[in-house]
């Protein structure tokens, strides 16, 4: 299925504009500029920080059918981009030196705006709220935004969201009942030491090798503390220290992320993530700050809903359905899943890029894939 053009534009506008989370005024001001051009006899907009919410009224129920009250609909997109040179071959390329949409985030924002686009063209009796959401990639905005008044006051019945996925083929819709992304923390440490001369080493108290040291010492948790039937990811994505090569280091950083799929392999992780950095510190005389920065709830998609989701895209042929594994990627979204019943499914956007590379370029045909099979779903699930 092709996508409109009209969307392929707005996804390649937004493409060109990624900003960090709760810096999105940019792409705000470019969503509320779309959505002015919406019918907006049905629709009521408010912002929350850099977010969005817009409902659009239903058309009610009729008396006798099987939820007489109108329930509220929510799809919820993400906004932010992240800091990544972009590396793609495209000519609309981010006009924001050093950030990417390397997530599809752009990709989200577009399918959403295409989904209210048809709501307040094509009413269902329940209300649909569409929420965009700034913040997933980091400090999560999911959070915050959940407990605003301006979600509370609209709070959905249920609520659903999708993640593009590189790995399958355009037309492929991916979910599972239960658990489909993991419980994140992200994590940092500073190590803080003595600095010298680099040809007097016994007079200082090196933080780059601490720093090394330690990174090694985290492999062994996955590998040692963690049941081998479990999952659990520790991954140090930065490393710094010092200042210049003839400079013994003072300080050294280490910033990574934590995944696991219960909550108390997390536990046991930090743990021993604290008792090897309490080793470090007594080995090589220094101090040391851990902070976990932003931790994410699993992502656990309503069971009975799920299946019924799925069964409807199996029956529709609306996509190719595929049940797929548990993924240790960590979305915010969870926040909502953990209140609201819903789901979060994965659509294929056919690259060989991964998600977070500079070279990821999504296939814009997914769009109208996604825009049909959430209009859809959501018209069949408000008519029943
Ligand atoms: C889908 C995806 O890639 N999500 C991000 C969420 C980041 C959470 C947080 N900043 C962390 O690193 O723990 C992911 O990296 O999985």
């Amino acid at each position: 299925m092709t996508t409109d053009p009209r969307w392929v534009a707005i996804r390649r506008a937004l493409h060109q504009i990624p900003e960090p989370g709760f810096e999105e005024v940019e792409t705000q001001r470019f969503l509320l500029d779309q959505i002015a051009r919406m019918p907006q006899d049905r629709l009521e907009v408010a912002t929350w920080r850099t977010g969005i919410l817009v409902r659009v009224r239903g058309t009610g129920r009729r008396a006798g059918s099987a939820a007489e009250k109108p329930r509220v609909i929510g799809y919820r997109a993400d906004m932010d981009g992240l800091p990544i040179a972009e590396e793609t071959s495209y000519p609309f390329r981010s006009r924001h030196p050093g950030y990417m949409h390397a997530c599809g985030h752009d990709l989200h924002m577009t399918i959403a705006l295409a989904v209210l686009d048809h709501f307040a063209r094509h009413p269902v009796p329940d209300d649909v709220l569409v929420v965009f959401q700034p913040a997933e990639e980091g400090p999560g905005g999911a959070l915050p935004m959940l407990e605003s008044e301006a979600f509370r006051r609209w709070q959905p019945d249920l609520m659903l969201a999708l993640h593009i996925a590189p790995e399958y083929p355009v037309g492929t819709i991916a979910t599972r009942p239960g658990i489909l992304f993991a419980n994140t923390s992200e994590l940092f440490i500073d190590l803080i030491g003595q600095g010298g001369h680099a040809a007097y080493p016994h007079r200082a108290n090196d933080m780059v090798v601490a720093g090394a040291h330690l990174v090694t010492q985290l492999q062994s948790i996955v590998a040692r503390n963690v049941d081998p039937l479990d999952s659990a990811v520790v991954t140090i994505g930065k490393l710094t220290g010092g200042t210049k090569q003839n400079i013994i280091a003072e300080r050294a950083r280490l910033e990574g992320t934590i995944r696991t799929l219960s909550r108390e392999s997390m536990q046991r992780v930090k743990a021993r993530i604290e008792a090897l950095v309490r080793g470090i510190e007594e080995g090589f005389q220094c101090r040391a700050e851990i902070d976990y920065g932003a931790n994410y709830m699993q992502v656990y998609n309503h069971e009975d809903l799920t299946r019924e989701f799925m069964a409807f895209v199996r029956e529709r042929q609306a996509a190719e359905l595929v049940e797929c594994r548990e993924a240790m990627t960590g979305e915010d979204f969870g926040y909502f899943l953990a209140e609201i019943p819903g789901f979060m499914f994965w659509l294929g956007v056919d690259t060989p890029y991964g998600l977070h590379h500079a070279k990821l370029e999504p296939s814009e045909d997914a769009i109208g894939v996604a825009v049909r099979v959430v209009t859809e779903y959501i018209t069949w699930k408000s008519a029943r």
